[in-house]
């Protein structure tokens, strides 16, 4: 059985109805109008014990909404929805021991005490284990390179220094699931890379199923093996990067330093997307030619002086996926 299990998920809220005109507003004092917004809609998910799953969208796609299902704060408007067997919003606390959670843009931490009074705090609220909880904070203390900051209060912490404050605190009751929402928000290249370690060793080492919330395309790429993409509530992608980028990107690009100028590459295959003197920037789709055969067709009667080959870029492959999709819904 899958770790968490969601069957045909659909969230309505009921909202007032906002009127136009102040005739029609006076009225809604007296006679209250609703109108019905649907967050997420037939939404199946199933992930097993230990995945690294990436959950994206666009603003108001209804990640959030997703993730309080989840975490047993919303009761959805109907379908099945199971963590570890047990329907979340009719078990919270059981639930909330076995998860962790932890938000870019808030904190769990009490402003004025350090992370030593904080941990013990937290101790007590789960009931940890003495052997446990020493074991954790000399893990985490370790892994996050907290120490220097172990007896400073909360308010005189870097942002940096209070994310990795969040994490381990989120992590100290050894949860099963770790829900991330933009866990780097805000933090500079250092720092963002340090989580990004830290959450795939604690994967690797633990086994901690995440699910990670964020508009960071490198936070997903290098922290997940899985995406699971929505939009307008509904689940548009569930697999690896590769194979979205395989689905929906424009292709390689070959950026190509000739000798000379002016050379003409005579094959449609090869798209050239720029030139900057006798530099070209080439588009190549897998599916109409290998790059071996490309570089061979480019490098014959041609003399070379440098060849790079980059990657599909993901964010341009989501937004590829994304636009094609509106597509498809304006044809619909
Ligand atoms: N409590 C609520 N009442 C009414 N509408 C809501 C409520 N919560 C969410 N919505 C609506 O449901 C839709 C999905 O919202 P949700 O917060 O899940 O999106 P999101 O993908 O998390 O967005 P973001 O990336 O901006 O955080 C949005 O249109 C939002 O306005």
């Amino acid at each position: 059985m899958a770790y968490i299990e969601m069957e045909n998920i659909c969230k309505e809220f009921k909202v007032y109805k906002r009127n136009s005109s102040w005739t029609k507003t006076l009225k809604s004092l007296f006679i209250r109008e609703f109108e019905t917004k649907v967050a997420i809609q037939n939404i199946n998910i199933s992930i097993d014990k230990g995945e690294l799953v990436g959950y994206i969208g666009p603003n108001g796609a209804g990640k959030s909404t997703t993730i309080k299902i989840l975490t047993g704060i919303l009761t959805p408007t109907s379908g099945i929805v199971r963590v570890d067997g047990r329907v979340p919003h009719e078990n919270r606390v059981k639930n909330a021991e076995k998860m962790g959670v932890v938000f870019g843009q808030r904190s769990q931490l009490y402003w004025d005490l350090p992370m030593t009074e904080t941990f013990q705090l937290y101790k007590k609220m789960y009931r940890i284990e003495e052997r446990q909880f020493k074991s954790n904070v000399n893990l985490y203390v370790e892994l996050l390179e907290m120490k220097e900051f172990m007896n400073r209060p909360i308010r005189q912490l870097s942002l940096g220094q209070k994310m990795r404050a969040n994490l381990a605190v989120a992590l100290l009751h050894d949860p099963e699931i770790i829900y991330l929402d933009e866990p780097t928000i805000g933090l500079d290249v250092v720092a963002k890379s340090r989580i990004r370690r830290f959450v795939r060793e604690l994967n690797k080492e633990k086994g901690t199923t995440v699910l990670l919330t964020t508009h960071d395309m490198d936070d997903i790429e290098q922290i997940c093996n899985r995406i699971i993409m929505i939009d307008h509530g509904q689940k548009i992608f569930d697999g690896s990067i590769g194979e979205l980028k395989d689905l929906y990107s424009e292709g390689y690009m070959l950026i190509v330093d000739f000798a000379e100028d002016n050379v003409s590459l005579n094959d449609s295959r090869l798209r050239v997307i720029s030139e900057e003197g006798p530099r070209k920037t080439i588009l190549i789709n897998t599916n109409e030619i290998t790059i071996a055969e490309a570089i061979s067709k480019i490098t014959t009667g041609n003399s070379i002086v440098d060849l790079h080959i980059k990657e599909p870029n993901i964010e341009r492959t989501i937004e590829r996926l994304y636009e094609n999709k509106e597509r498809e819904t304006v044809q619909a």
